[in-house]
């Protein structure tokens, strides 16, 4: 059952010349967002751009974010992910999506007017009640972590 979104389309060229995103298929999870650029931006091997991405949207839902993830093709054919490696967007944040993309590649990366560059998740947020104690009631693992159970 799909969840209303409220969306601000903040560059005219989103809904004319590009489409608006949508989910690829009925099972997709993630949205498409498109490098809204003035031109093409070439991404040097290693550098790190902010790229706009013309929308905004407003969740509102404090059981709800979104996070901006990598695509597989760009970032496992061309090392194309992002700077903070996911993004995470807050329940209240109504300013423009912004995709921090960066090029982990040897090569230079031509970003084109309009790519689909990441994706956006809806994901549910359950806000902890943090409750003071001394000592935690005994668990099969303790504070064994970091490999503690092997490797195979
Ligand atoms: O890839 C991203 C990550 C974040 N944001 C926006 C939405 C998010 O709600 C806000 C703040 O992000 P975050 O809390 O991760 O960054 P911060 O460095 O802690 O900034 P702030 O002090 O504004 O919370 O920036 C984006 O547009 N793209
Ligand atoms: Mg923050």
């Amino acid at each position: 059952m799909p969840h209303s979104l409220q969306v601000k389309v903040l560059d005219e060229r989103l809904g004319g010349e590009f489409p608006l995103p949508a989910y690829a298929t009925t099972g997709s999870a993630g949205l498409d967002l498109r490098a809204m650029l003035a031109a093409p931006l070439e991404l040097a091997a290693g550098a790190v751009e902010l790229i706009p991405t013309g929308l905004a949207i407003h969740i509102a839902d404090p059981g709800l974010a979104a996070m901006i993830l990598p695509r597989s093709g760009l970032g496992h054919q061309h090392g194309i992910v992002l700077g903070n490696l996911v993004g995470l967007i807050d329940s209240d944040y109504q300013g423009q999506l912004m995709v921090s993309c960066w090029n982990r590649s040897a090569e230079p990366f031509r970003i084109e007017i309009g790519e689909r560059i990441a994706q956006l998740v809806l994901v549910p947020v359950v806000h902890a009640e943090l409750e003071l104690v001394s000592a935690f009631d005994q668990s099969a693992r303790g504070e064994g972590g970091f490999g503690h159970s092997g490797r195979h």
